[in-house]
């Protein structure tokens, strides 16, 4: 009788030292942009996929890698034809992020953050790409958390839709390990901050705050303020990228570990642009964690930290704005 054992296929790539061949979906984004730069400065090849629906052929023109050669996707993650001929790592920014949309338009959000996953992982398997790092959401897939700061193993319990995609975009890409051997990291990002993040665009109360108090409008506080997030550097983001692809198959939290408070985010924005208003109050935003922040521990066993503080990180992203 011949007995056949199911084989586990998945195996762990070294990418160290090696010029790697890169796709960023969603890389004229605010995050994905930051990751260009990161891995051409690097000395990686970056392809860039993006419908620039939210992102901008700024982010990546407009900067000082100018010079260098990005290859540009103007695609759809939900597209039929994607080509990923040649690439050894995908990296997956593109999503619908903004959590109020994705409580009034819970098909729209599903139909890009799964669907778009689920054509990306087909095509990935199908031209033999080995790893997938996935920007995932540690503010939103946990929900309201038990216990303070939230590690990895803290229960997964979304309180909106777009919590949810970001969770099942997580399995999806689980279940094609255990199906294909596909090497994953799956980054679970705290409140992500910094240049190129559109005031306009969906979300980023840093930037709102700072957009407003340059125009001279008074911020609006949702709640009453006391309500936390863990702000991290974009940088900071973009370097745990590049890390990541010596990262084994697992879930890592990236983040400060801090809880700042809205009213204290205020403060820190209205000292360093000199503002002496009050922000208005309003009601609360349905659908909202009140307080989070995530523990770092595994990040950090595996080398890296934040480097940029609150106060810095602000610095930073006043002066792009000011250059604006
Ligand atoms: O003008 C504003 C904007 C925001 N806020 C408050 O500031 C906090 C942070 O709000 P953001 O909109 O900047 O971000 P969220 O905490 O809603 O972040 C969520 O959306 C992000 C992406 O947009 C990330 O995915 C993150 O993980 C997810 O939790 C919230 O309490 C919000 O109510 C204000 O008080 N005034």
């Amino acid at each position: 009788m011949i007995l056949i054992y199911p084989i586990n296929i998945s195996y762990f790539i070294n990418f160290y030292g090696d010029n790697v061949k890169v796709l960023i979906t969603g890389g004229a984004g605010f995050i994905g942009s930051h990751i260009v730069d990161k891995f051409l400065n690097n000395n990686h090849e970056v392809v860039v996929l993006d419908n620039l629906s939210t992102g901008n052929f700024r982010n990546i023109s407009n900067n000082k890698n100018n010079n260098k050669n990005i290859e540009f996707i103007n695609k759809d993650i939900r597209d039929n034809d994607l080509n990923l001929e040649g690439i050894d790592v995908v990296i997956h920014h593109a999503a619908q992020i903004n959590v109020r949309t994705s409580v009034e338009k819970p098909v729209y959000d599903g139909n890009i953050n799964i669907l778009g996953t689920i054509n990306l992982l087909e095509k990935i398997r199908q031209y033999d790409v080995k790893k997938i790092i996935f920007a995932s959401s540690g503010g939103a897939v946990y929900g309201e958390p038990h216990y303070m700061p939230v590690d990895e193993k803290h229960p997964v319990a979304p309180l909106c839709p777009y919590g949810m995609s970001k969770y099942c975009g997580e399995e999806y890409i689980k279940l094609y390990n255990r199906l294909y051997g596909l090497n994953y990291t799956i980054l679970r990002y705290a409140n992500v901050f910094g240049e190129r993040q559109d005031p306009m665009g969906e979300a980023g109360v840093i930037s709102i705050f700072i957009d407003k108090i340059m125009k001279n409008q008074r911020p609006t506080i949702f709640g009453d303020g006391n309500q936390t997030r863990d702000f991290v550097y974009v940088g900071d983001v973009a370097n745990a990228n590049l890390m990541a692809l010596n990262w084994k198959n697992e879930i890592v939290n990236i983040g400060t570990g801090k809880e700042t408070s809205v009213n204290e985010l205020f403060d820190v924005i209205a000292r360093e642009l000199n503002y002496k208003y009050k922000p208005i109050y309003d009601k609360p935003r349905e659908g909202e964690v009140y307080r989070i922040a995530l523990n770092i521990n595994r990040a950090k066993e595996l080398g890296w930290k934040p480097t940029v503080n609150l106060e810095e990180g602000i610095k930073r992203t006043v002066d792009w704005m000011k250059s604006l």
